[in-house]
């Protein structure tokens, strides 16, 4: 996976989980009474890349799949979905990841993840990546799930390096999701102090509360993105379900209220948010019209079943940001 034949540098190269989401049709009810499931393209870093592909950014993912009919399903659901996957590796000896959910709405989706012994996207190795690409990306999301084990946690390392070493310091665009998952890590601390490394290499960090407390021991809002901004990035997210979203910069504060919609299933509303979000900051919007423009792609997920084939197009989100702005103006002229 050397020399990528790109022509063009990706708008957004996302590294991390990938696998197939298999999630219940019916709501309310434990695994052990579902009788029907979807299967989804379906893994946070994937889900954030085809996100902005839905915003019309070119993306590829970096990760890898077993040499499977999971596997296959997984290719062609990028393709279709518009994510190049030519950074997507097999490994013969592993089988393709599938994770399970129940749906328990308003706010609860318990998650089961099969990545037994190990799965394929924890097993990149730096000869793997194309680093090149990587370096020219305008935009490089990785997730602290593949800092959780070797020889992925190198390989990021190697990712950020390439990144940040012809003028040594952090590029822009080097985002970090501090997505934690707590059954990937022997313990909170060894997550935190491998956050604490990652965090010297990245220019924006994007969490929600309980992640942060594992990154900087912070779960309010303003102390967290303090605390992140402490450790040397330039944009700090902090994401809060149905509460909205803040966001600081040194100096910037900016916080947006929900959009409020029924919820289906909140999973995979914080890699709408992550896609969107990226496809703002390469647009060069104001940090207000990114979170606002973010915060409605969020909840749209979290109106829907599905995660990867849930993601709203920009359309689908400017429409309601425009019939928000419509209402502000009538309650003005009221
Ligand atoms: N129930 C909800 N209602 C409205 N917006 C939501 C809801 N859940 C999520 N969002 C939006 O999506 C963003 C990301 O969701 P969140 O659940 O905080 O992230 P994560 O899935 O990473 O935990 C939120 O900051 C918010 O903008
Ligand atoms: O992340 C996974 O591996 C499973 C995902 O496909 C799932 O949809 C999910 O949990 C999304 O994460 P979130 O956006 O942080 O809720």
């Amino acid at each position: 996976m050397t020399n990528s034949s790109h022509a063009q540098p990706y708008d957004l190269i996302s590294i991390g989980r990938v696998g197939v989401d298999i999630y219940p049709l019916q709501d309310g009810v434990g695994l052990e009474d579902v009788s029907t499931f979807g299967k989804y393209l379906g893994g946070s870093a994937t889900n954030v890349a085809v996100a902005a592909a839905r915003h019309g950014r070119s993306t590829a993912i970096i990760t890898a799949t077993g040499d499977d009919p999971f596997g296959r399903f997984i290719h062609a659901e990028l393709r279709r979905l518009g994510v190049d996957d030519r950074f997507v590796g097999t490994v013969d000896a592993l089988n393709t990841p599938v994770t399970f959910c129940e749906i328990f709405p308003p706010d609860d989706f318990p998650l089961y993840f099969y990545r037994d012994p190990i799965a394929p996207d924890l097993t990149l190795r730096t000869l793997d990546l194309d680093l090149d690409a990587i370096a020219n990306a305008r935009i490089f999301w990785a997730t602290v799930t593949g800092l959780s084990r070797e020889p992925s946690r190198a390989a990021h390392h190697a990712a950020w390096s390439a990144r940040n070493r012809p003028v040594q310091r952090r590029a822009a665009g080097t985002v970090l999701d501090l997505d934690y998952r707590p059954m990937f890590w022997s313990s909170a601390t060894e997550a935190s102090t491998q956050v604490a490394r990652a965090l010297e290499h990245v220019t924006v960090a994007i969490g929600n509360r309980e992640e942060c407390e594992v990154a900087v021991g912070e779960t309010e809002p303003d102390r967290a993105a303090d605390a992140l901004l402490e450790r040397g990035v330039e944009l700090a997210v902090v994401k809060q379900g149905p509460k909205g979203v803040l966001a600081k910069t040194r100096d910037e504060r900016v916080e947006v209220a929900p959009y409020f919609v029924d919820v289906v299933n909140g999973l995979g509303a914080g890699d709408s948010f992550g896609g969107a979000f990226c496809h703002g900051l390469l647009a060069g919007w104001s940090i207000e019209r990114i979170l606002r423009f973010a915060n409605i792609a969020g909840a749209i997920v979290a109106s829907r079943r599905e995660c990867s084939t849930a993601m709203p197009t920009t359309d689908e989100v400017e429409a309601i940001l425009t019939a928000q702005e419509r209402e502000k103006l009538d309650r003005v002229n009221a």
